[in-house]
């Protein structure tokens, strides 16, 4: 490996004597200080740093040097483009179209993946992004709002990879009833679908008919009571699903429309955000959004509830809520009852969700559609185990083959002692300075990014960083 580490005094230091007095006023600042050796442009030795110290240099970039959060971020992610770019060129990708996978998490790491999947996107590959938790500050809303407008998908989870969002958009219009239509009610509504969707949905009926299992679990059971609607001539299923929030679900089956949304923290803005969106947009495309019969149904099973949940308001009027519903032909209860819908079952079986809860694609669809994945779920202030659903998104990512680019840490390591079983990338694109962890990753990239370090304060933390080559903004360390 090209990269190692040492504490403390190290021997090799004096090679270099502006390292080793860097080395020594740094070790009077802080004892913690390692030194990572990066043979690159004539070699030499760097310091990395804690995630205390990674957080001071930060925090004193935004106090004292009056930067803001969006300029440093957009220094960081296209630097973590331009390695990228560096490290995997588009002529040499595998795969016939240039698509890589962008993870980003609910942090600063992963706005540095929104703008890194930005510049992706602007050197010709073509990036998704993986967002599952996302916060709700108008920077991220910024960033995904201008990835959306330079059509990077968004994934939230699986089922939204399978179709295109044009195959599941129909045009709906209103034919007259009579000859001398008055008002709204005179016309009918006739959904257009793309004629593509139409054939994808005989082959879903029929592979979901073969392959249903004998006990048939939940979403199944909704899909299915859906579909076997076309088993009648001249039938067909909508299935419209055009979230504002990609984490938001729309299902619209004929003239019903549902809105579902897991809540996280309590943070229902998303949720309330889609309702006022699908109020808006129903008026300005003269459809009634009749709220005497729409209902809301909760499904909490939190231990202690705390708060009471309050009311949605659609146009004015108060959603009422219900203990129950139909949907699509199955009975819904806000305690999820088995017994509902099949008898001979008792209970909900524990495995009930297994595969269709689980957030992003599979490795060996990673492995499959894409050429590289961009880490960028957490960065130097994660902490502790990891919570979900990040948990099943790492894990998955320790299982795929396709080079991974680590956004300033591999995500899930600690940020000191890294982690012997965690993800292995391929390539890490240290931020500002190398942390501590940097002497354990053995990939065959390091660069070092965001060159926006000014000298007084490079010269305050010892940071004693490499020349970039030029102008560049990323500079190769091993
Ligand atoms: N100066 C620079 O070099 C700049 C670097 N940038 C990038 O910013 C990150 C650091 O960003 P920050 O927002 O401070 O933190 P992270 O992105 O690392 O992560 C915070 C979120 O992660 C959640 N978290 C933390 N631990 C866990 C865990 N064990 N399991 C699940 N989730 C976790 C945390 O959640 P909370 O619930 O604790 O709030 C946060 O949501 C740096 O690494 C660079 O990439 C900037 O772009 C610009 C300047
Ligand atoms: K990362």
């Amino acid at each position: 490996a090209c990269v190692r580490a040492c504490t403390g005094t190290c021997p090799r230091v004096c090679e270099n004597p502006y390292k080793a007095s860097a080395a020594r006023q740094a070790c009077t600042m802080a004892n913690t200080i390692k030194y990572l050796e990066f043979p690159f442009f004539g070699g030499g030795w760097l310091p990395s740093y804690s995630q205390e110290e990674a957080q001071h240099i930060d925090e004193e970039l935004f106090s004292e040097y009056s930067f803001s959060v969006d300029q440093l971020m957009e220094l960081a992610g296209q630097s973590c483009a331009i390695a990228v770019a560096k490290g995997y060129p588009l002529q040499s990708l595998l795969k016939s179209t240039p698509r890589v996978l962008v993870v980003c998490g609910p942090g600063n790491n992963g706005g540095d993946g929104l703008v890194c999947a930005r510049h992706l996107k602007l050197f010709g590959y073509d990036p998704t992004v993986l967002y599952p938790k996302r916060p709700n500050k108008q920077l991220f809303h910024n960033l995904t709002t201008q990835c959306e407008k330079m059509e990077i998908a968004f994934l939230s989870k699986m089922p939204e990879t399978a179709v295109p969002t044009c195959w599941k958009t129909s045009t709906i219009t209103p034919v007259s009833k009579q000859s001398s239509a008055a008002c709204l009610n005179d016309f009918r509504p006739v959904a257009l679908t793309a004629m593509v969707m139409k054939c994808f949905e005989k082959l879903v009926l029929s592979h979901l008919k073969a392959t249903l299992p004998p006990s048939p679990r939940m979403p199944f059971l909704l899909f299915h009571s859906a579909l076997t609607h076309l088993d009648n001539r001249n039938t067909y299923v909508h299935m419209l699903c055009v979230p504002l929030h990609g984490s938001n679900i729309i299902i619209k089956f004929a003239h019903d429309t549902t809105v579902i949304r897991h809540i996280s923290d309590d943070d229902e803005t998303a949720y309330r955000e889609e309702l006022q969106h699908l109020a808006t947009w129903c008026s300005s495309n003269n459809l009634s959004l009749s709220t005497e019969k729409t209902k809301e149904l909760i499904v909490d099973y939190r231990k202690s509830k705390g708060c009471t949940h309050s009311p949605v308001h659609i146009n004015g009027t108060e959603v009422e809520r219900v203990s129950s519903f139909k949907f699509l032909g199955v009975h819904i209860s806000e305690d999820l009852p088995w017994t509902l819908n099949t008898s001979g079952q008792e209970g909900i079986p524990a495995s009930l969700f297994p595969e269709e809860t689980k957030e992003g694609p599979s490795a060996e669809e990673i492995d499959e559609v894409y050429n590289l994945v961009v880490d960028a779920i957490f960065g130097f202030s994660f902490k502790g185990a990891v919570r979900e659903p990040f948990g099943d998104i790492l894990s998955v990512l320790k299982k795929v083959t396709v080079p991974i680019a680590s956004v300033d840490i591999p995500s899930g390591w600690d940020v000191e002692k890294g982690s012997s079983d965690g993800i292995q990338p391929d390539m890490l694109i240290s931020l500002t300075a190398p942390k501590q962890a940097a002497a354990h990753f053995v990939g065959r990239y390091h660069y070092l990014g965001g060159r926006f370090v000014p000298p007084a304060l490079e010269k305050k933390y010892k940071l004693g960083l490499p020349q970039y080559p030029g102008t560049d903004c990323v500079c190769q360390l091993n």
